[in-house]
């Protein structure tokens, strides 16, 4: 069950989940619950944009998984009342690649590239000129016949969004007059969209039971979703088809979600560096093997939650577990580590 709904892209879901992932997806800022701050500036940049007639400033969008980038990034082509073209970094191999897109676009236009800290370093070059000046240099044939020819572009806003803006590249950073990063949700606002996406389903649902689901999903909405569409089958199956306490508990709990909402891959980590490494320091890759996981994975999905909750520290010889770590596994701390809680 993991990775398809924590590592991202809706690829995993079987048809009937992706159909319902998109009637949960909100399409406009009414929708769109929390990051109350990145809503509150995009609207006025958007209003701002719209009355001067001018195309949106570029908007890079980073932060874990699951957040709503990509859900934004379509809800600010709507705002616009703008077509949107999509793509992600890996896919566009080459420059052609990038200019086929580029021509394509009608003013104003939203370019929506995702992972954009996987462009190839060849077109990122050529995403310089198209972001700055609207404009890019193709070279046509090569060797003695190479000639450059300039294109000019409709003006576009190019959206960008990333799991790890640390991978960015300072120019193409440089290049972005918006840059928001959307935070973990709390308990309460994801209480508000599993209620919404319970409406949506028409599945009946007791607050209680929401809020249940709600802290349980590691902060983030569409593992709300899934586990809210997990819980409906639990109701449909085991009870009448309402959600309640019990059977969003019974749910969860078959789920391998623990009651502070940490899974399965989150307590092996921990376990792993308590048990294996003494509580660390103890070095990313290290225990990316030790756990099975890509490191990538790690530093990009789970670390950012367990540091976030306290779990986990990040210092300059690597990854440590916290008092509350070991509280939460119920595993006493070596006495002979007395310096391990200091910082
Ligand atoms: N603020 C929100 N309110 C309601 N639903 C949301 C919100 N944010 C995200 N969602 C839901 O969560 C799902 C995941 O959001 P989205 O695909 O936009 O995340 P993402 O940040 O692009 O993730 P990834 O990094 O994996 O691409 C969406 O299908 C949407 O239904
Ligand atoms: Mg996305």
């Amino acid at each position: 069950m993991r990775e398809d709904y924590l590592t991202g892209d809706e690829e995993h879901l079987s048809s009937n989940d992706r159909e319902i992932e998109k009637a949960l997806r909100p399409l406009s800022f009414e929708d769109f619950t929390g990051q109350a701050k990145i809503i509150s500036n995009l609207k006025i940049f958007v209003l701002a944009a719209k009355k001067r007639e001018e195309t949106l400033d570029h908007v890079l969008l980073h932060g874990p998984p699951g957040l709503g980038k990509t859900t934004l990034s379509h809800i600010i082509a709507n705002e616009l009342n703008t077509g949107i073209k999509i793509t992600s970094g890996p896919v566009l191999d080459k420059p052609s690649d990038l200019a086929g897109l580029l021509t394509n676009l009608e003013e104003g236009d939203v370019l929506f590239i995702d992972e954009i800290h996987r462009l190839n370093p060849i077109v990122e070059e050529y995403l310089y000129s198209a972001m700055e000046d609207f404009r890019i240099d193709i070279m046509l044939d090569s060797g003695p016949n190479a000639r450059s020819v300039q294109i000019s572009l409709s003006p576009f806003t190019l959206i960008g969004a990333t799991t790890r803006s640390g991978l960015l590249t300072s120019p193409l950073r440089a290049r972005f007059g918006i840059n928001s990063r959307l935070e973990y949700y709390d308990a309460k606002l994801l209480t508000d969209i599993v209620m919404r996406s319970a409406g949506i389903l028409q599945t009946p649902i007791d607050e209680i039971a929401a809020f249940e689901i709600a802290r349980r999903s590691r902060g983030t909405p569409r593992i709300a979703n899934m586990l809210l569409r997990r819980t409906r089958d639990f109701a449909e199956v085991k009870g009448d088809g309402r959600i309640n306490l019990e059977i969003a508990q019974m749910a969860l709990d078959a789920l391998d979600v623990d009651s502070n909402g940490l899974d399965e891959m989150d307590n092996r980590i921990l376990l792993t560096i308590i048990e294996k490494f003494k509580g660390g320091p103890v070095g990313l890759s290290t225990i990316a093997t030790a756990c099975g996981e890509e490191a990538e994975t790690i530093e990009e999905v789970y670390e950012p939650f367990l540091i976030q909750e306290g779990y986990l520290k990040r210092t300059a010889r690597g990854r440590m577990a916290t008092e509350l770590a070991y509280k939460h596994l119920k595993i006493k701390p070596n006495p002979g580590m007395g310096t391990l809680f200091d910082t």
